[in-house]
């Protein structure tokens, strides 16, 4: 099936973009034709214009070479730009794809900072088929037919010109081959600056209020270092390839000339004909040697085509919208630590019927975020399937999955952007109502109005802005935004405690009349709010807890789970 799919998708891509690769090769070929006008004209200059001392034929040669490099001119901006229009709805029409039919927990496979597999792989892709790579490709497509001509006006010539091009094939491949390793070595020193810099983003209040600034500079200095020794070994070490290669051209070009000159002079040769070899020589050595640039474009770019393939084989289809409320059911799910591999959940099975709202108490540790992020898809079961209705949380699409589950985290951070975007999830079309009605829910809209820019306030990765309690409630309406079928908040923090009993109630108890599930993970049991379940999470363990009901909401018997 995912099978099927792949071979879809890359089929139907390819052969909807098929006409316009088949134009910029086309144009390619008629571009490359054209460039044996320079050499002809040459041969025409030295072998007919001066023999013949004739001016109107010199004006003649000359209107037409001019037309025909205005229209190579022409013919080679076309072919950029359809290349680069070409790479374009490549990557568009692929990451349609991902966006569209990768299912929640398939698209969260991902790693470093991929934000989804696949995304950076077809952005690879565009950027080969944009750059001048596929341009030198499609020039040296003409270099066997222009070797050809070599060979026409002189066999001895074009051996030499076999023999150039092999020792310049032989100084490329070294230097691919050799220099890898120095590549790669440079390549993560470069990454490290890079982590450096998202480091500071994201953490510079704790840096800062921390200390550890001197210690974070001299952190960057050794990285930078690092950086700056590799570039220049690389560049070193490549440097001697490329400086050996641009002169194997020039030697080769000068060697087609001298073999030419001595040939003019046994009478075998016309001067145009010499100068032809020597241009043309010229112009495979160079088409030759800008291929072979390309080689490590050509091996990336084949990478990332074979691990887009696999990514969308991988990837399976998000399955139908689910259709009203319906029960989350955990079937002995089991999780384990992605580092040690110990069970962080173990064997976890619990129903939780539409209208419900469940309370799981836990002490240090218990596995309370890792139960909660187990629905939301951040760690996926090793074993058991978690599902709402007849469908398996993770085979939602990622908006049908952001419109299922609303999440409280236990630790509330933010997208650094405005209070508007981080409400609304960095929705584009953003519906204002729901962000209003979510942030006045969660009360929080006179704070938010208080700042002179409202709504259009700009928040830190931390909140900064706000109190602690403050940021629970913007995540309580973050949370809310989407109108999700489950609302599960980790560890509600005092005001949210007391809000959830006191002015959220109503808005709580509607939630629940519709259908909603609440799932409140907590330390101490809550007092003052009484959920329709309770149950006890321990060392990943969960049990049911018998509700007592005129102890208030107070656990008394534990029954087994
Ligand atoms: N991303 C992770 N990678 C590896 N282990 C993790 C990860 N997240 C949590 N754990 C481990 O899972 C166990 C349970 O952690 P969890 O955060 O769920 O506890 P908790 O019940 O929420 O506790 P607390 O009330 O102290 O926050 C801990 O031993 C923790 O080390």
């Amino acid at each position: 099936m995912a099978g099927k799919v792949r071979a879809t998708v890359l089929r139907d891509t390819l052969i909807s973009l098929r006409s316009i690769l088949f134009f910029s090769v086309g144009i390619s070929l008629v571009y490359g034709l054209l460039r044996l006008a320079g050499p002809l004209f040459m041969i025409l200059v030295f072998d007919r214009v001066l023999p013949a001392q004739s001016e109107a034929t010199l004006v003649s040669l000359v209107i037409i070479l001019v037309i025909i490099l205005t229209i190579m001119a022409l013919l080679d901006y076309s072919r950029r730009r359809v290349l680069a229009r070409f790479g374009a709805q490549f990557q568009e029409r692929i990451e349609e794809h991902i966006f569209r039919s990768t299912a929640r927990d398939t698209y969260f496979a991902r790693s470093g900072n991929k934000p989804a597999a696949g995304l950076n792989e077809a952005d690879g892709l565009r950027s080969f088929f944009h750059s001048g790579s596929l341009v030198a490709i499609l020039d040296f497509m003409w270099s066997p037919v222009f070797l050809g001509v070599v060979f026409i006006i002189s066999p001895f010539i074009g051996w030499i010109d076999v023999a150039g091009l092999a020792l310049l094939v032989l100084i490329n491949l070294s230097k691919v081959h050799f220099s890898k390793a120095r590549e790669e070595r440079h390549s993560e020193a470069s990454d490290r600056i890079g982590d450096l810099k998202n480091t500071l983003s994201v953490s510079r209040h704790l840096i800062e209020s921390q200390q550890m600034t001197a210690a974070f500079n001299k952190r960057w200095l050794s990285a930078r270092r690092s950086s700056r020794d590799t570039a220049i070994e690389h560049k070193d070490f490549t440097g001697w390839f490329t400086a050996l290669s641009s002169h194997t051209v020039l030697m080769l070009q000068y060697l087609a000339l001298a073999a030419a000159a001595y040939l003019t002079i046994e009478g075998e040769l016309t001067v145009g004909a010499m100068v032809a070899a020597m241009v043309l020589s010229r112009r495979i050595a160079y088409a030759t040697e800008r291929f072979l640039k390309q080689l490590p474009s050509i091996r990336e770019a084949r990478e990332n085509w074979r691990s887009l393939d696999k990514a969308l084989s991988a990837a399976e289809a998000p399955t139908a919208v689910l259709d009203g409320m319906a029960a989350l059911r955990l079937s002995q799910v089991t999780v384990r630590c992605p580092l040690t591999k110990n069970k962080l959940l173990r064997n976890v099975s619990i129903d939780i019927e539409p209208g419900s709202s469940v309370q799981i108490v836990g002490g240090a540790a218990a596995g309370k975020t890792v139960f909660a992020e187990t629905l939301i898809g951040r760690f996926a079961p090793s074993a058991g399937k978690v599902s709402i209705g007849a469908i398996e949380l993770g085979r939602l699409s990622i908006t049908d999955a952001a419109r299922t589950i609303g999440y409280v985290p236990q630790h509330v951070s933010f997208v650094p952007g405005t209070i508007e975007e981080n409400i609304a999830g960095l929705e584009d079309k953003l519906d204002r109502s729901s962000l209003v009605h979510a942030a006045r829910v969660a009360q929080v809209h006179e704070k938010i109005l208080s700042f002179p820019e409202g709504y259009d306030t700009r928040v830190d990765a931390l909140g900064s802005r706000f109190s602690k309690s403050e940021r629970h409630m913007l995540a309580l309406a973050r949370a809310l935004y989407t109108k999700p079928r489950v609302l599960i908040i980790d560890e509600p923090d005092t005001s949210l405690r007391e809000a959830l009993s006191k002015n959220l109630k109503d808005e709580i108890n509607g939630f629940l009349a519709r259908g909603g599930i609440l799932i409140m993970l907590t330390r101490i049991a809550l007092r003052s709010y009484r959920p329709t379940r309770s149950f006890v999470l321990s060392d990943g363990s969960l049990k049911e807890m018998e509700i007592n009901a005129k102890a208030d909401g107070k656990v008394v018997a534990i029954q087994g789970g």
